[in-house]
């Protein structure tokens, strides 16, 4: 009937929590308070980071996972903290088959068309087998902390071919670009959770993509010092643009 639907459960499912604003993760802010024991009362798919950016962090089906520096994965455990991280409890609306991505513009493309309403936040799976995967991630930084984008000029890069597995991909509206990735944000955890990461490029076949429209934002915000002095209004969207993309 086109009414928001007000009641607890319906918002519980449409909500997108985040901790953090990727502006103060630009900023260097990369030590979090919440744990993912915390985050996994507000979903059970995300993506994000840990505490130092130790790391990119994929949240599926309830279980957090990183892929580091060296381009190992892992599960993690609850106690860890994150800095930064996005969750919702998955709830699609509508599946549908992407086909022929040559670059993952070509996926972000045929996404966007499965967008009903354009001003809401979304999340996606996407499952295929993926014939080109380009990932990234990043070394654990210390004190006194750097930049994201200084971390990032020296982010490690991984390049595979033939992966089956799962992208986790957030929609943001240009609009809140201060609090989450402008545009599409793509994690990955392979099947036989061995692989995962930032997705930079891909190139998939054929896959399946399932879409959860999102309308409702929680957001968590660090109660530390450091947060409270930080000057978050330096930050672009494409300062973030440049950092969250292939942009070699
Ligand atoms: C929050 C992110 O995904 C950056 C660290 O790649």
């Amino acid at each position: 009937n086109g009414k928001a639907d007000t009641s607890a459960s319906k918002i519980h499912n449409n909500t997108l929590f985040q901790y953090s604003t990727i502006n103060a993760l630009m900023k260097g802010q990369f030590d979090g308070e919440m744990t993912l024991g915390e985050v996994k009362k507000h979903g059970d798919t995300g993506l994000g980071t840990f505490n130092a950016v130790n790391g990119e962090l994929t949240l599926i089906d309830g279980k957090f996972y990183r892929f580091d520096y060296e381009g190992h994965f892992e599960e993690v455990k609850l106690d860890e903290k994150t800095p930064f991280v996005a969750a919702t409890y998955f709830s699609p609306e509508k599946t549908i088959e992407v086909s022929n991505v040559t670059q993952i513009s070509d996926l972000t493309a045929q996404l966007s068309a499965s967008m009903d309403k354009k001003n809401n936040f979304y999340a996606f799976k996407v499952h295929g087998t993926f014939s080109y995967l380009k990932v990234r991630s990043e070394e654990a930084q210390e004190k006194p902390y750097p930049t994201l984008p200084e971390v990032l000029a020296h982010q490690s890069e991984f390049e595979y071919e033939n992966v089956t597995g799962t992208m986790i991909a957030f929609y943001t509206p240009n609009y809140a670009a201060m609090f989450n990735v402008p545009g599409f944000h793509f994690h990955f955890v392979s099947d036989d959770r061995t692989i995962g990461g930032h997705i930079l490029n891909a190139k998939l076949f054929k896959g399946v993509a399932q879409v959860d429209s999102i309308s409702n934002l929680d957001v968590s915000l660090p109660q530390t010092e450091e947060f409270a002095n930080a000057d978050l209004t330096t930050v672009t969207p494409e300062e973030i643009e440049a950092v969250e993309t292939d942009s070699k």
